[in-house]
């Protein structure tokens, strides 16, 4: 076949999946050709009038077809043309479907006629992504395309509707992927069984992402190889190669071109804004009016109606909620009128201003002389309860100014003392602020969901002032004040500022000073460190609250939780990400340098043991060596009751943090509840301070990089899924490699306490005696009989020599055989990198660097792999800089040598290729590293281990 048809061939395929056309370098990348030369290419096809030009940057190309012919004519007369499909221009029949929905003869009118042209355009609809301010009606448009579409019998009339909001979830991608992608048994501690996702459920319907700028970009690309090939797959699963038929919609209330990936945002066809209410015309908002009102009437049964100066109220208020706000509103109006007319027997419903929600009653004309404090209790009642879905935190929180204007308005009509009453508004917040100690538990209850409730910023400055203004009060603030407090202003940023302004206070004057003077001082902290700015009567019910004593007992003692692992930053990294799940410091973490005698560790652990023990004793989570035996001598020591579990990891530590929380839960409550949580090979860990059995008799497979975040954690859940059920008994663990020495002392310990059986991984240890696999011969079916092979070999009766005999096997690799290696190698084991895309861009732009380095295929092989891990973690987004950046500054020796220039350039210039094809970013000094790392030779034992646990 000629070039050009070839060229022209691959266009047409590409545009069947893209009807927005394709650029010359995403064409290049395909053809495997200079963007130059396919840009060549298509221009002839321009000019055989075989394709079109779509302008922009970058210019797209499209086939010709008829219609698009005629674009081409407008381009060539210098117009610019809509890359957006309108080939169902005729939808006056299906507008009826829209009557009610309002402004479909007006602002909406355009826009309905592109989605219905999406959703309409054959075989499978178009995705179509829905942008605008909060409650401009976007969730509604997609309900009302979802029955159009299942109406007209382009779905089938059970298809599904699915509806998702990305940002319930935003704070755990892991979490999110798994709701909307499902989950492989075994995909990360907990998953016990197979679940499907929102996306399977879809298949066949439509799939409605709300906020779809919270999925992370790992989701985002996904979503947009779910969309670009109907093909996905579950979390944990290695292959993409479930489908799906799902038509997507996608909203957002951020600019869709700054919040989403590149590549998904060109990915949907059509994209559509929908206008701002005080953008739409006064017949629009009138329209509006007449349609809520209309529906309230219809509810409640009895003529509804609203005097002239109210409706002009709602017509000109500024309302930035738009429609959604303009909904509630009226909403509250109708109830409290009605409300009113259930009281005083009215036959009809009338809408008066003293029903008017606050900021439709400011815009009431001046003469009507009305305040909004002017309001009457029951009303109130009504507006306690948040009607607009602006939602998120804080949403749950009770109305405490509601309640506290009910109750006040009750006692005044008993007649009672000033004095009483006061004590009576105290107990009302007692009361609430039991409601908010109750609702922080059942969040923590309900971890992973709904623990994000409270914001860790502000958890920690609220904690930073009570430490330091507890010596000054005449009991500590307890954390349950504190997190009451953060649900307080959590629920008061989150809730429209007019909500509460009707509710006043009552005289709260009773309050002890000294609280008052700490409501103040937290105050000016919050306004200092968050710019959160509480007005008067908040700073007053702060102080109230400080002040209040909470019914539950606060004698009971809560377990400490501590945290001791070897190297810089494990313990504490867990300890920070569990204290910011939990949204309190509920851990504490000593990280233990690798060179520190173990007396030292064992004092310093005393020390903090002493210091945390609240009287309910210690749960210490460690990892190995004789930090698992130090336990018993401590508790002996320091008398405080403490139970050790060894192999922590991130799980056991949320847990434990989150049971210990509750007071009621003693040692050994937590101590289980995090045990629980330990992978299956490392539960047979300690209690009390016991190890089990001598461990140097277990079996142990060491997972390798130079991270020890990356690809060494990887390969060992890869491990874990494939092997541990055979083999229950082999331990797996990921360790870092140092780049420069290759040795590990972690390592070389765990080889004295373990029988080490193999290291597999992306760089050979300098470790003698251990056979090494190198992790893209382990995913081929020879590397895992190879394994299999010394796992068989290593149940005790076997003798060494043959498994020496086998640490000497090797697979001869050639150039040629590594995009092929790697792309299986990275199939088994990334989940959100599309391996071939990965290899091909690698492909593309590694030759000058095997030239300048002169690599032999190993070690550009394990480069290879080194780069695809490290990128699809970064698309997880769970290798954080700090990890890097700690790791690579750590190594001081390493920081101290510099590459080649020239290294280092064409090192940048593949990273950068890497980020623009992924929308990424590498973390600073990853070129330096990779520079060091590839120019290296092999230097042997230079590295003295130091390891004295
Ligand atoms: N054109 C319309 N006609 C009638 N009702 C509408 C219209 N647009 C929106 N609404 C109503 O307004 C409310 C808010 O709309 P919707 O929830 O769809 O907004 P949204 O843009 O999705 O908001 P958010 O971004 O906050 O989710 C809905 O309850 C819906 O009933």
């Amino acid at each position: 076949m000629k070039k050009l048809d070839h060229v022209f061939q691959t266009l047409q395929e590409l545009c069947r999946r893209n009807p927005e056309g394709v650029s010359a370098g995403e064409m290049g990348r395909v053809l495997y050709l200079e963007r130059s030369t396919v840009s060549r290419y298509l221009n002839e096809l321009v000019k055989a009038e075989q394709a079109v030009k779509v302008p922009g940057r970058p210019v797209r190309y499209l086939p010709a077809t008829a219609e698009n012919q005629n674009d081409r004519i407008l381009i060539q007369g210098g117009s610019p043309v809509s890359a957006h499909p309108r080939r169902i221009t005729d939808h006056s029949g299906l507008f009826r479907r829209f009557s009610n929905i309002v402004g479909t003869g007006e602002s909406l009118k355009p826009l309905l006629e592109e989605a219905l042209a999406a959703l309409f355009y054959p075989p499978h609809g178009l995705p179509i992504l829905l942008s605008g301010e909060t409650g401009v009606g976007k969730s509604y448009l997609a309900n009302m395309l979802y029955q159009t579409a299942t109406e007209e019998g382009i779905l089938k009339p059970d298809a599904p509707y699915v509806v998702f909001n990305c940002a319930e979830y935003a704070q755990n991608p892991e979490l999110l992927m798994g709701q909307l992608f499902g989950v492989q048994k075994g995909a990360f501690t907990g998953a016990t069984n197979h679940r499907s996702g929102l996306v399977d459920r879809a298949d066949g319907g439509i799939l409605f992402l709300d906020e779809i700028h919270r999925l992370p970009p790992a989701g985002q690309e996904m979503l947009f190889y779910l969309i670009d090939r109907g093909m996905y797959r579950r979390l944990g699963e290695s292959s993409m190669d479930r489908t799906a038929r799902v038509r997507l919609i996608g909203a957002t209330t951020e600019s869709p071109k700054e919040a989403l990936l590149p590549t998904l945002y060109r990915r949907f066809s059509v994209k559509l804004s929908l206008p701002p209410l005080r953008q739409r015309s006064q017949e629009e908002r009138a329209s509006l009016l007449d349609h809520f009102f209309h529906r309230e009437g219809e509810q409640m049964g009895v003529p509804l109606s609203i005097t002239e100066s109210c409706r002009q109220a709602f017509l000109t208020y500024d309302c930035p909620g738009n429609i959604g706000q303009l909904e509630s509103d009226i909403q509250i109006a109708c109830a409290r009128a009605f409300l009113r007319h259930l009281n005083q027997r009215q036959d009809h419903v009338l809408v008066l201003p003293e029903d008017l929600p606050e900021p439709v009653f400011r815009a009431l004309p001046e003469t009507e002389g009305n305040h909004p404090d002017d309001a009457s209790s029951e009303s109130s009642s009504i507006q306690a309860e948040s009607p607009h879905p602006a939602r998120q935190a804080g949403k749950d929180v009770p109305n405490v100014y509601a309640e506290l204007t009910r109750k006040k308005a009750r006692l005044a009509q008993k007649g009672m003392t000033p004095a009483d009453m006061q004590k009576q508004l105290q107990q009302v917040v007692d009361d609430y602020v039991e409601d908010l100690l109750q609702a922080s538990r059942t969040q923590v209850e309900e971890m992973p969901n709904k623990v994000w409730l409270i914001q860790p910023e502000l958890m920690s400055v609220l904690q930073e002032e009570a430490e330091r203004l507890n010596p000054r009060l005449p009991e500590p603030l307890s954390i349950y004040q504190l997190t009451a407090l953060a649900l307080h202003i959590q629920s008061f940023l989150q809730r429209p500022r007019s909500m509460d302004r009707r509710e006043h206070l009552p005289d709260l004057k009773g309050v002890q000073p000294i609280y008052r003077e700490a409501a103040v001082e937290i105050s000016k902290k919050l306004k200092r460190a968050l710019d959160i700015d509480l007005p008067e009567q908040e700073i007053d019910l702060t102080a109230l609250l400080l002040a209040s004593r909470s019914r539950r007992p606060q004698n009971r003692k809560r377990v400490a939780v501590l945290v001791v692992t070897h190297g810089p930053s494990a313990a504490r990294s867990m300890a920070e990400v569990t204290n910011s799940l939990l949204g309190t410091p509920v851990i504490q973490a000593i990280d233990m340098p690798l060179n520190q005698p173990a007396a030292v560790t064992y004092q310093r652990v005393a020390e903090m043991v002493r210091k945390l023990d609240e009287g309910a004793g210690v749960l210490l989570l460690v990892d190995i060596g004789s930090l698992t035996t130090m336990g018993e001598a401590l508790s002996r020591d320091c008398g405080i009751p403490i139970q050790t579990l060894s192999h922590v990891n991130l799980p056991m530590v949320i847990e434990a943090g989150r049971k210990s929380l509750l007071p009621e839960n003693d040692l050994s409550s937590v101590a289980d509840a995090a045990r629980l949580m330990a992978s299956p090979s490392e539960t047979a860990g300690t209690s009390q301070g016991k190890i089990p059995s001598k461990q140097g008799s277990k079996r142990l497979i060491a997972t390798v990089c130079l991270t020890g975040e990356g690809a060494a954690v990887t390969l060992e859940s890869w491990l874990r899924e494939h092997l541990q059920q055979k083999n229950p008994d082999v331990l797996i663990r990921s360790v870092r490699i140092d780049p420069q020495s290759r040795s590990s002392p972690l390592l070389d310990h765990l080889k004295k306490e373990h029988h080490l059986i193999a290291v597999v991984g992306t760089v050979e240890p300098d470790l003698e005696g251990v056979p090494y696999l190198p992790a893209w011969e382990l995913l081929q079916p020879e590397g895992i009989a190879r394994l299999q092979r010394l796992l068989d070999l290593s149940h005790p009766g076997h003798n060494a020599k043959e498994t020496e005999v086998l640490a000497s096997e090797e697979l001869p690799v050639t150039f040629a055989e590594i995009p092929t290696l790697v792309e299986q190698g990275l199939a088994e084991t990334v989940t959100h990198l599309n391996p071939r895309r990965f290899c091909r861009t690698m492909q593309e732009h590694m030759p000058p660097l095997r030239e300048a380095l002169s690599l032999d295929p190993e070690r550009e092989l394990g480069l290879w792999m080194h780069l695809g891990v490290m990128t699809d973690r970064l698309l997880q987004n769970t290798l954080k800089e700090h990890i890097l950046s700690s790791e690579t500054s750590a190594d001081r020796n390493h920081h101290e040598r510099h590459p080649a220039d020239h290294v280092l350039h064409l090192w940048q210039q593949l990273l950068l290729v890497l980020e623009n094809t992924f929308a990424l970013r590498f973390p600073a000094g990853t070129a330096q590293e990779l520079a060091l790392l590839s120019s290296e030779k092999l230097e042997q034992g230079c590295h003295e281990p130091s390891y004295s646990d």
